[in-house]
């Protein structure tokens, strides 16, 4: 994919020439050479993710810059509501203390940030086909971001900075995992989402030839295949739980919320005329039925006039714009855009090559 040969390119450049100077001019700037890696716990494995920065003493890094004071020293940027809920546990196993930054803030930073500075980061999903998009810098505003982790939040962005949160929905991610987990009993997420991948959702999901007699419906634009209703085969039929395959049920389920989502997302992008819509959030997971059926539903709902995209680092928008907050810490910059400047202080600049999202320890 373009996105390989791209990542190939970085890692084919001799790092020395690739962290000296800044073609922009602020050359003035040290410059330090880095790479973001991301490592993702799920949040009853809390414990884990402590044990995980002790050992490698990430808690420690905090005061790597050589200008931070003593008093900025264990501070951790942290953002979302574990930023509240483990504050006293950060404080009492590492004596660290988290800063905590507004979870929006940070979801609109971190999509700016990607959409800007990192290619290839964001794609459409049609017909099975993953295609990146390039973005003008000069026209990436405004547009609708919908991150969908436990619940759904769909923020309106105006630019850096500028945004509302214009609509949300709790039928999201935790909705899937939750009801999926009851229905299958399931052990894990992923374990879920492969089920639904061997499904098929015309056993459980109600038709429109269901309830046509075979035929479409072309007066009120369905065709015979359209869901008329989600899981509404179920009550016609004299079967229990058990008579139906997990892989069926999971697959309706990962439909019917993919879709419903697909289509809030366009009334909302309708109620602020725009076109582009941009999802992230870790209930996505770059699978093909869930992007395919977001996509299929903006699609079909704002008939073609709206364009559902993918962010590549789907899960992380809440760290990385956490993160980019370090403002007098750290600069960022990707292909010769540097961003942040904090005067007096010198800034390094932390130049990663690649994000990877699937690097793991
Ligand atoms: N390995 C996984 N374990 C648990 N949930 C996962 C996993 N992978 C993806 N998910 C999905 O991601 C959702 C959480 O998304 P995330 O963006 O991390 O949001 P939150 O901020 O609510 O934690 C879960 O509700 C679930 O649908
Ligand atoms: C409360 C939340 C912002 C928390 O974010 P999350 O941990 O789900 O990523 C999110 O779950 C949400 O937007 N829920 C939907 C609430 C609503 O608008 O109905």
């Amino acid at each position: 994919s373009s996105n390989n040969n791209n990542e190939a390119d970085d890692k084919g450049k001799k790092s020395s020439n690739d962290c000296v100077g800044i073609p922009n001019g602020s050359s003035d700037y040290p410059v330090l050479c880095g790479r973001l890696h991301f490592a993702k716990f799920e949040t009853s494995k809390i414990n884990d993710c402590l044990e995980f920065i002790s050992s490698k003493q990430l808690h420690q890094c905090a005061d790597w810059h050589h200008e931070s004071s003593s008093h900025d020293k264990n501070i951790i940027k942290a953002t979302g509501g574990g930023a509240y809920k483990f504050a006293d546990l950060f404080k009492e196993k590492l004596g660290v203390s988290l800063d905590k930054v507004d979870e929006m803030d940070c979801l609109v930073a971190g999509s700016n940030f990607l959409l800007k500075t990192v290619h290839p980061e964001a794609f459409t999903y049609v017909d099975g086909r993953e295609e990146y998009v390039q973005i003008d810098h000069n026209d990436l505003y405004p547009y609708l971001l919908v991150n969908i982790g436990s619940g759904v939040s769909m923020i309106k962005v105006d630019g850096d900075g500028k945004f509302e949160r214009v609509s949300g929905t709790s039928v999201g991610g935790g909705t899937f995992w939750g009801l999926g987990k009851l229905l299958t009993k399931c052990k894990s997420f992923d374990e879920l989402l492969e089920l639904s991948q061997k499904g098929n959702n015309r056993v459980i999901d109600m038709l429109v030839g269901d309830i046509y007699g075979g035929v479409d419906c072309p007066k009120i634009g369905l065709s015979s295949t359209a869901i008329a209703s989600s899981f509404g085969k179920a009550i016609s039929e004299n079967k229990e739980l058990e008579d139906y395959r997990p892989e069926d049920i999971s697959r309706s389920l990962l439909r019917l919320i993919s879709n419903n989502i697909g289509q809030i997302s366009y009334l909302n992008a309708l109620r602020f005329g725009l076109n582009r819509i941009f999802f992230g959030g870790f209930f996505i997971r770059g699978h093909a039925y869930t992007m395919d059926t977001i996509s299929v539903a903006v699609h079909f709902w704002s008939k073609g006039q709206a364009k559902a995209m993918f962010l590549r680092h789907e899960g992380f928008l809440g760290a990385l714009g956490a993160f980019t907050s370090y403002e007098n810490h750290v600069a960022i910059k990707h292909r010769g855009f540097c961003t942040a400047a904090v005067p007096p202080a010198p800034i390094p600049v932390l130049r990663y090559q690649t994000l990877d999202p699937f690097h793991t320890y």
